[in-house]
């Protein structure tokens, strides 16, 4: 009997496993291209940076702010940052009054430092504005041919500088509280908002902005979301259409309240009041020179509460002077002076302090006497020293008696000079306004960075190659398991 004969041929393979195997082959060297691809010719656009100029012209005194943001992103909220402030020597422009041609030449110095800060082939599409605040608003009062003076003064300078002039004019009070107020829910970024912290939100039915109160030299802003209705006094009211939202802000500017015009007032009338020649001033030191200072707290606070007149209010609920206010709504970021001096006094919110404790800190400050305070804090400008005293006092005022913060809603004023690398304060929000940056609209789902897009092409390769090999092992049984011999 023959041998049955062993022949060397392999086993044919299936046509299932032949197609496997060419779209296994096929699919590991899309993967491996696409991979390739996606990691080193998929590079990010280069970086397209885009400034804007402001100028603070205000009563003390006139700060440039250099922004900057990456051109491609510039609807997006939170994305403009500032990259510069310099500080303009000398008096605010409203200074100038007797000397209009050397207002626009105080804002030179300035000017040459921005020109460092900006690319200089970039110096010609980067816009500046100046906007004006208080001191010009007083000034154009009192004389409305010298405040158009210095403004034509401060114009000339503006044109004569390699960028691009958008403006100079003087801002109104409402503008003035409305922008600061756009600037810190912008830097917060609360204006939009998406997934959780939208959740987040609508559950705690919190506010979701942050209302602003800002106390300059001249005047002091208060402004924040209201729910009352529009008509008790419609001119405090504004309406906003942010990223699809609609905001209803409540706003009020009290020329005459910032912090060195109340001095002003309260001195005015002291020297009314007073018999003798010389000023018995319990808002000072005792023992400094222009003014006798008595470092009495107490007897400051009684006094500074006569420039806040609360007799007859013509609505539901006053400020002060006859000033619609409704009630205080969410929390409030206070800067400029606000800041300035709760932080001289370390009194910011880092650590929060109950509102009596604050009373009890400017209290204690303002019984030091002169020369001692004056040996303590050496190293800060004499002019600020010697009004921390009265500024303290006059804060707590203004918030308690002006606004009626109380100690149940004190813990709800954070005192912040700035937000991440930006100062808090109105020029943000004026030239996110004057260039359109912020939309009424939510703009369109942003595209994938550049980072997100090549891990996601990774992760689909290494999945495809995955189900490829799972499945080859699935279908590709070893012979002797296809018939069942173990
Ligand atoms: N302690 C302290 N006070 C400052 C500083 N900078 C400004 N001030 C004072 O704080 C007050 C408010 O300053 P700003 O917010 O710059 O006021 P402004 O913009 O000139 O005035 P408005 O036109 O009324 O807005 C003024 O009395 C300034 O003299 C600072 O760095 N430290
Ligand atoms: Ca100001």
């Amino acid at each position: 009997m023959d041998e049955p004969k062993v022949t060397g041929t392999k086993p044919k393979m299936s046509w299932t496993r032949k197609i496997l195997l060419i779209l296994g082959f096929l699919s590991t060297l899309a993967a491996i291209a696409l991979i390739t691809v996606a990691v080193t010719q998929n590079q990010p656009l280069p970086k397209n940076t885009k400034y804007g100029i402001v100028l603070d012209a205000g009563s003390s005194h006139t700060n440039l702010y250099v922004y900057e943001w990456p051109a491609e992103k510039e609807n997006d909220t939170g994305v403009v940052q500032q990259v510069e402030v310099c500080k303009v020597e000398g008096p605010g422009i409203s200074g100038y009054s007797h000397d209009t041609e050397n207002a626009g030449h105080s804002l030179v110095q300035c000017l040459r430092q921005a020109q460092g800060v900006i690319p200089s082939k970039q110096h010609q599409e980067t816009p500046v504005y100046l906007g004006a605040t208080a001191g010009m608003r007083l000034l154009s009062l009192e004389n409305k041919n010298a405040a158009d003076k210095v403004l034509s003064s401060v114009e000339k300078t503006l044109r004569s500088a390699p960028f691009n002039f958008q403006g100079a004019r003087i801002i109104s009070g409402q503008e003035e509280g409305a922008y600061g107020w756009i600037t810190i829910n912008y830097l917060l970024g609360n204006f939009k908002q998406s997934g959780w912290t939208k959740l987040l939100h609508s559950l705690k039915s919190v506010s979701e902005t942050s209302g602003a109160l800002d106390l300059g030299g001249a005047s002091t802003q208060i402004t924040f979301v209201s729910d009352e209705s529009p008509s008790e006094s419609p001119e405090n009211l504004l309406y906003f259409r942010l990223y699809g939202k609609d905001y209803r802000v409540y706003t009020h500017s009290f020329l005459c309240y910032g912090k060195d015009q109340a001095l002003q007032q309260k001195l005015a009338r002291d020297i009314q009041s007073t018999e003798s020649n010389s000023i018995h001033d319990p808002c000072f030191h005792q023992g400094q020179l222009y003014v006798m200072g008595e470092g009495n707290y107490e007897k400051c606070r009684r006094s500074i509460q006569n420039l806040f007149n609360k007799t007859s209010c013509p609505y539901s609920s006053c400020s002060f002077n006859g000033i619609y206010l409704p009630p205080l709504q969410g929390d409030f970021g206070a800067f400029s002076a606000f800041y300035f001096v709760m932080n001289f006094l370390n009194l910011t919110n880092d650590n929060p302090f109950a509102l009596d404790k604050v009373a009890s800190a400017v209290q204690s400050f303002c019984a030091r006497p002169w020369h001692e305070v004056k040996e303590a804090y050496h190293q800060i400008k004499e002019k600020y020293l010697s009004e921390y005293c009265f500024s303290g006092a006059y804060i707590l005022s203004l918030l308690e008696n002006g606004y009626e913060f109380n100690k149940e809603n004190w813990q709800r004023i954070h005192f912040l000079g700035k937000i991440g690398s930006s100062d808090a304060g109105w020029t943000l929000g004026y030239m996110l306004n004057l260039t359109n940056m912020i939309p009424a609209e939510e703009p369109a789902a942003p595209p994938l960075s550049h980072g997100s897009y090549v891990g996601l092409m990774v992760l689909c390769s290494l999945v495809l190659v995955s189900v490829l090999v799972l499945a080859w092992l699935l279908f590709h049984k070893p012979k002797c398991l296809q018939k069942g011999i173990v």
